[in-house]
This record gives C-alpha cells, structure tokens and sequence, in this order.
C-alpha cells in the first residue's frame, strides 16, 4: 500500500535541467545518461525509488542566505528579518524524475562559529554538498574554501557533488556582478563545484538550481546502483569528480545495452 501522497506536480522532472554556466558545471551533457534514462524505463533502478532519501548539506558563511536559499524553494518564502540557524534545520523535498520517486534531504547548517561544532556533526553522508557565498561580499567567496575542506573531512570527496552558490544576486548591478562572476567561476573551476547565482528575494534561478541538484544526485545514484548490481561488466564507469575539467560524472563510450 502506498501511503506517501502523490509527489507535486511542480517536482516532476522529465527532463534533464541545464547549467547555469559551461565554464563551471558537473556535466554539459544536453540529456540524462542514456543507461540512466534505460534503467527508468525498465524499473531497474534499485533502491533509489524506494526507500532512497539523498542527503544535501548546505553550508557557508553566516548570513549568506542558506536558510533563505532552502524556504524560497520549499515553501517559497522569503523573510527579511534575519534569524540564525541554531546547529542545523533541514527539510524533506519529494521529486518524481524520468518516473522514479526521489527524494531529498535538505539540511541547513548554521553559519555562525558559535554554532559550527553542531552543525559539522551533520555533514556526514552528503551526496551533495552546498556552499553558499554571498555575491556582495568577497571574503564570503573566500571562505567557501574552507566551509568545503570542512564538509570533506566527514564526506567521501570521491562520491559527493558539490555546488557553488552565489547569493543575494539581486542587490548587485549587473558590473558588480560581472566582476564577482569571474572570481567565482575560477573557485568554482578549483573545486570542481558546479556554479549558480541566484536570488532568494526574486526567487531568480531557485527553482532551476534545486532542480539541478536534483536530476544530477538522481543520475549519479541511478548510476552508482547499476554498477553495484553488476551492470559494470558492460564497461560503463562512474566516476564522480574526475580530473577532467567540465566532466566530473562520466561514464565509458561503449554503447548502453538497451537505448540509444
Ligand atoms: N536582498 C536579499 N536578501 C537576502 C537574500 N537571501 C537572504 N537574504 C537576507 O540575508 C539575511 C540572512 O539570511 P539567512 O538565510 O538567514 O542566512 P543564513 O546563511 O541561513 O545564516 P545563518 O543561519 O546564520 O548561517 C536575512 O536578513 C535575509 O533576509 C536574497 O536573495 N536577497
């Protein structure tokens, strides 16, 4: 019996979102991997779809909007006042991608110091890591560094996605932004994080960014339990965070076995 109510239709994916920028993304591939978008059609995704929940954690500087970041797309929202996340909060997102539910865990960890030795004891088991900086302030930017060393330390660098996010973008002017663009892309580039800039007051690319984050922990795990029931002997590898420069999640060119 399923007593989950069905997922909202505004969390349907059918299709793989694109990056904001080609310069600083996890892939550009224009689709899902063909062995992804096979295994969906033919129920054969495992545990994902089941009883999967993927952990993100989001992290970064106090005040940089995380909390803010996590509302507008939850319960689209946005509170001016700013109240400080005591350890960590976190929400529950339901997703149906290519068929398949999926859901995600979204944990706000607190950015102030005081708060940090609770928050970091949350960071374990992230498939995806957050780390938010503010767009008008460069030492935010900065720090990201750190707040990424941080979450590794509990996490598996090998097998987690990581995603650089600018906030605020609505109080830069478009040379502002251009400026703090730039530094961004090259952090983002070091990382191997993928790059976003956003607003949680307009609400500008919320949606596609959490949308993203979605389809490419979707993909990664689809992936990750093909392998892990054997599927690995037709050649494909995954791999998260490769060195290759703009693929960080790559498979083998040999042909998937059943689509295209
Ligand atoms: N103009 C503007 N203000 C924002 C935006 N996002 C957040 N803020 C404001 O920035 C302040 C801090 O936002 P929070 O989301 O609470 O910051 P946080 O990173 O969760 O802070 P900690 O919990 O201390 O780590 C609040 O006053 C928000 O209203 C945004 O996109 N635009």
């Amino acid at each position: 019996m399923n007593i989950l109510a069905p997922v909202r239709r505004d969390r349907v994916l059918t299709e793989l979102p694109q990056c904001l920028r080609k310069e600083a993304a996890l892939h550009v591939h224009k689709g899902f991997h063909p062995r992804v978008t096979c295994a969906c059609q033919e129920h054969r995704t495992g545990t994902v779809g089941r009883f999967k929940i993927s952990k993100v954690i989001v992290v970064g500087d106090l005040s940089v909007g995380k909390t803010c970041l996590i509302n507008r797309f939850c319960k689209d929202t946005f509170d001016k006042n700013y109240k400080a996340t005591i350890g960590v909060d976190f929400e529950m997102e339901r997703f149906e991608v290519l068929g398949v539910p999926f859901s995600l865990q979204l944990w706000d960890t607190a950015g102030q110091e005081r708060f940090k030795c609770i928050a970091s004891t949350y960071y374990r088991g992230a498939q995806a890591i957050i780390i938010v900086f503010n767009l008008n302030d460069v030492a935010s930017l900065e720090h990201t560094k750190q707040w990424l060393a941080d979450a590794l330390k509990e996490n598996d660098p090998s097998g987690v996605l990581l995603f650089l996010v600018g906030s605020k973008k609505d109080l830069s002017t478009p040379a502002q932004y251009m400026l703090m663009e730039k530094d961004a892309l090259k952090v983002a580039q070091e990382m191997k994080a993928e790059y976003w800039a956003v607003s949680s007051l307009t609400g500008e690319n919320v949606r596609e960014f959490f949308f993203r984050v979605t389809a490419l922990t979707f993909e990664a795990n689809v992936l990750a339990e093909l392998e892990k029931s054997g599927s690995r002997r037709i050649g494909d590898v995954v791999r998260i965070n490769s060195d290759d420069s703009n693929l960080y999640l790559t498979a083998s060119k040999k042909k998937p076995m059943c689509c295209p």
